[in-house]
C-alpha cells in the first residue's frame, strides 16, 4: 500500500469527522457549508479509488499472529487482534462512544455480534480454516457500557471436517457481558 502513515492520519481524521457529524449542533447554514466542504474532499479522495476497503487477505492472514483490522474503514471499529494456539483476543482500550449505542448508553447489541463475529472467524482464518459464519448463537448476559475498555475473546473448541465449532465473548471491564457460540463453514474460496 502507499505510505501508511498518510493513510492512518486520514482515518483517524474521517473517525473524529464522523463523530461530530453524528453530535453537531450548529446551525443550517453551518451544515450547508460542511456538506458542500465533505463534497470537494470527496472528489480529491476519488481521483484514485481500490476496488475494495484495503484489508488483510485470507492467506495473509493464515498463521499471523497479529493484526489490525478494519484499519482503513471508518465504519467498522478498528480492532487489534492477537492470536495464540486455540485462542484469539482483540483490544478496544477506550471501548466505544455514542456512534454505536443501543440502548441509552449502551453498546448495540448488533455492534457486540460484529466483534465477535469478526474474532471468530479471524481466528479460524488464523488457523488456514477458510470459513464463512454459518450459525451463531449469542447471549447477552450484562449490559455493555460505552466508553469503557473492551476485550474480545474467541477460543477455537472443535474442527470436524467442513464444521467448525468457535466460542466468544465480549468483556467489559473485567465483565463478561456477552457470549456466544459460532458455526464456521469451511468453504473453498
Ligand atoms: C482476515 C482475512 C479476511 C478475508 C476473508 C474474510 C471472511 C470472513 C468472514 C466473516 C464472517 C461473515 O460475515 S460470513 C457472512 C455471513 N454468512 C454467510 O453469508 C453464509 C451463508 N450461508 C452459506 O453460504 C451456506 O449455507 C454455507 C456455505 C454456510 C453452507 O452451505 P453448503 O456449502 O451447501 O454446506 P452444507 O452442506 O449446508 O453444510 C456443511 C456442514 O455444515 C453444517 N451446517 C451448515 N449450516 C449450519 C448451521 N447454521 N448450524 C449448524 N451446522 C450447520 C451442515 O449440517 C453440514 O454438516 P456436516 O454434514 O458436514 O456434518
Amino acid at each position: 500500500m502507499e505510505n501508511d502513515d498518510a493513510r492512518a492520519r486520514l482515518v483517524e481524521a474521517g473517525r473524529a469527522l464522523v463523530d461530530a457529524i453524528g453530535r453537531t449542533g450548529v446551525d443550517d447554514a453551518a451544515l450547508t457549508e460542511a456538506a458542500d466542504r465533505l463534497r470537494s474532499v470527496e472528489a480529491l479522495l476519488r481521483a484514485i479509488e481500490h476496488e475494495r476497503v484495503p484489508r488483510i487477505t485470507y492467506d495473509d492472514a493464515v498463521g499471523m499472529e497479529a493484526y489490525s483490522w478494519q484499519r482503513w474503514n471508518v465504519v467498522l471499529p478498528h480492532l487489534e487482534m492477537r492470536f495464540d494456539g486455540i485462542k484469539g483476543s482483540a483490544e478496544l482500550p477506550e471501548g466505544l462512544n455514542e456512534l454505536y449505542e443501543g440502548p441509552t448508553g449502551l453498546l448495540h447489541g448488533g455492534i457486540s455480534v460484529v466483534l465477535i463475529d469478526a474474532l471468530v472467524t479471524s481466528l479460524a482464518q488464523f488457523h488456514g480454516l477458510r470459513n464463512v459464519t454459518a450459525g451463531l448463537t449469542i447471549n447477552f448476559r450484562k449490559p455493555t457500557l460505552l466508553h469503557t475498555p473492551l476485550t474480545v475473546e474467541a477460543v477455537l473448541e472443535e474442527v470436524h471436517d467442513r464444521k467448525v465449532i468457535v466460542s466468544g465473548s465480549l468483556v467489559s471491564d473485567g465483565k463478561t457481558t456477552v457470549e456466544a457460540t459460532a458455526v464456521l463453514v469451511r468453504v473453498e474460496r
